[in-house]
This record gives structure tokens, C-alpha cells and sequence, in this order.
């Protein structure tokens, strides 16, 4: 295999088609059941690099600084690993380049994505050569989103989110995504007295069969009125559900035009686009393809 020195790939947005809380844990954290979907709206990174140990990282996202970035902070993860690995080698570095697409805070995973992205590119690029296993437990410590990015196969996630079963046949809609200018946190919602915390349990097929609901959109729509208005106004064209802890909301279509018509008449009113679901991540697509 021939050694690279730059690599450039997309970090994907996720949609959780549906979101149940089953239950708290002793830590605070909730178990959950959830449908992860990709979406061909990401985005993009550029990493290179370094001779010498150094991390950089342009432009700064305004608002979160460099050391708390999930992308660097994934860096320093792997780099503690290579020393481990390779305690008498040179440790490496990177440059990196982050082309900020993805609405932050908006339930599309975004950060997460980008963390995924950096373990992936990093490991590749610093030729560490772990397993996807050893980068989804890495990325765990960063997000419970994070080993879903990381293994690139739309899945039905239980525990925190770290429990993936793959769904490589689930249909491939086109969506239409609204983002209404409120920025969610997810901590937030997830200590709401209101929460609903005590949905059943239930099947990969009984999800895939029913489809399910968000247990975070009442409280969310509750606290945030322009997530309820987009909603609303989104549940005119097809079912509209939030993702994740929201901002965001969505409604699939099965087909291109369909989807554009009802973007162009929510568009005026809300920021939002139009984006394909996909089964496998296009990062994965990319760094994985048959040479
Ligand atoms: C709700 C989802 O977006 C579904 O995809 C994710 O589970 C959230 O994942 P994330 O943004 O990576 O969240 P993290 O950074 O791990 O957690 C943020 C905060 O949300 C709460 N949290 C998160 C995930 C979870 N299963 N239970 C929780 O209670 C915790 O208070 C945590 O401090
Ligand atoms: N590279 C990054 N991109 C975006 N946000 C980041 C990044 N690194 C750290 N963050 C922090 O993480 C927060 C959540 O960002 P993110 O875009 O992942 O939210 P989200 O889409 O709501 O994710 P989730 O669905 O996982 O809750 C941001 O508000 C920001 O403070």
C-alpha cells in the first residue's frame, strides 16, 4: 500500500428517524433506541500531514475553541494512541482544513460527524492501522454519536447510541430538512422534568414496521416555538419528525421533484434543504472504495 499525505472527505449529517428514551441510567444517561440514516449533505474536511506533532486546525468555528473542537479533540485521542503503539517513533501531526456545512446544535450530528471523519482520516493517514471496533470505542469517549459516523452503515442503535445493529436495506427517501434558527442542547433537553424517559422496548422489526416517534420533539417544541412552527408548517407536504434534540425537523419524499416542490414553498419561510438518505456513509464511500 502506497503511503498518503493528504486526504480530503466529507463528514455526513445523520437524521434519527425515530428516537426512544427507555429509560435513565445510574451516570444520568439515558438509554435509547433510535434509527440512524446518512445524508448526503456534509461536510468537508482536508487533513495533511505533519512531520512534527503539531495540530492545527482552520477556521476556528466562532464559539468553540480549538482545544474543545471535537475534531482536534479526536486528534489528540488517536495521538495518545499511536505513542502507546509506537512509543520510540516520531509522534505525527496534521494540518486540517474544516469546510463548516452542517447547522451546529441542530440534532444532524454534525460535531460528531467531524470526529468520526478525523479518527477515520487520521488512522489512515498516520498509518495506526486500528480496526473500525477500536475507532468506535475511541469515538464513544467523545459522543455517543460518534461510533455510529465511525462505522458508516445506517443502523438501529440501543444503549447510549453504541449498540449498532446494521440496516443496509432501509428505503433511501429524499428529505427535506428545515433548520429553524434555535440552537438546542442536548443536555438540556435530556434533564427536562417534562421528558418522556419510560417508552417500551421494542423490536428492530416492530420500529422498522411502525416506525416510532421523537420522545424529545414534545418538550423541545415546548421550549422552542420555531421548531413547532416548522414542523407544522413542514407536516403540510409528508409526515414531519424532529431529529435527535432537534432543532432540526425533516419529512421524506420519494422522489427529487416531489421533495424540491415542497422546499420551494417552505423555503421562503424557513432556512432549509434538500438532501438524499443514505444507507452508507459517504465518507465510507470514499475512503473504502475498490481500487
Ligand atoms: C440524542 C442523540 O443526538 C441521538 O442521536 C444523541 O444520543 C446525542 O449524542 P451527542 O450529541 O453525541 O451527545 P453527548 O455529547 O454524548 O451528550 C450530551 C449530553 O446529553 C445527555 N445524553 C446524551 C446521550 C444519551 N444517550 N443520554 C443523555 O443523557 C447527557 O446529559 C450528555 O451530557
Ligand atoms: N467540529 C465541531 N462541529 C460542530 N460543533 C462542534 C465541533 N466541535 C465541538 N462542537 C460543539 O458541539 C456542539 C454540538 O454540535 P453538533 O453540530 O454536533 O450538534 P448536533 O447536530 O445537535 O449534534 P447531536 O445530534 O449529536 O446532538 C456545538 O454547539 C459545539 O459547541
Amino acid at each position: 500500500m502506497t503511503d498518503c499525505t493528504s486526504l480530503r472527505l466529507p463528514a455526513p449529517a445523520k437524521l434519527n428517524l425515530m428516537l426512544h428514551i427507555t429509560g435513565r441510567r445510574a451516570d444520568g444517561y439515558h438509554n435509547l433506541q433510535t434509527i440512524f440514516q446518512f445524508l448526503e449533505m456534509s461536510d468537508e474536511l482536508e487533513f495533511q500531514r505533519r512531520n512534527d506533532s503539531e495540530l492545527t486546525l482552520t477556521p476556528e468555528i466562532p464559539g468553540v475553541p480549538t482545544e474543545s473542537n471535537l475534531i482536534i479533540r479526536a486528534a489528540r485521542l488517536l495521538q495518545a494512541r499511536f505513542q502507546q503503539q509506537f512509543p520510540d517513533a516520531q509522534l505525527p501531526g496534521a494540518d486540517i482544513q474544516l469546510d463548516k456545512r452542517l447547522p451546529m446544535g441542530g440534532g444532524l450530528g454534525g460535531g460528531s460527524s467531524d470526529a468520526a471523519t478525523t479518527l477515520l482520516a487520521l488512522n489512515k493517514l498516520w498509518n495506526i492501522g486500528l480496526s473500525l471496533d477500536e475507532l468506535a470505542a475511541m469515538g464513544l469517549q467523545l459522543g455517543a454519536d460518534v461510533p455510529v459516523f465511525v462505522r458508516g452503515e445506517a443502523a438501529f442503535a440501543e444503549g447510549v447510541g453504541e449498540q449498532l445493529t446494521p440496516l443496509p436495506e432501509l428505503p433511501e427517501p429524499w428529505f427535506v430538512v428545515i433548520c429553524p434558527a434555535a440552537h438546542v442542547e442536548t443536555a438540556r433537553i435530556f434533564k427536562h422534568e417534562q421528558l418522556t424517559r419510560n417508552t417500551p422496548v421494542i423490536s428492530i422489526r416492530t420500529a422498522l414496521e411502525h416506525g416510532g416517534k421523537n420522545d424529545c420533539q414534545p418538550v423541545v417544541s415546548m421550549l422552542y416555538p420555531e421548531v413547532a412552527k416548522a414542523l407544522t408548517d413542514l407536516q403540510r407536504f409528508s409526515h414531519a419528525r424532529m431529529t435527535g434534540t432537534g432543532a432540526c425537523v425533516f419529512a421524506s419524499f420519494n422522489s427529487e421533484a416531489e421533495a424540491i416542490s415542497a422546499f420551494e414553498q417552505v423555503s421562503a419561510e424557513h432556512s432549509a434543504f434538500v438532501a438524499k438518505g443514505v444507507n452508507r456513509s459517504p465518507t465510507h464511500r470514499l475512503l473504502f472504495r475498490p481500487s
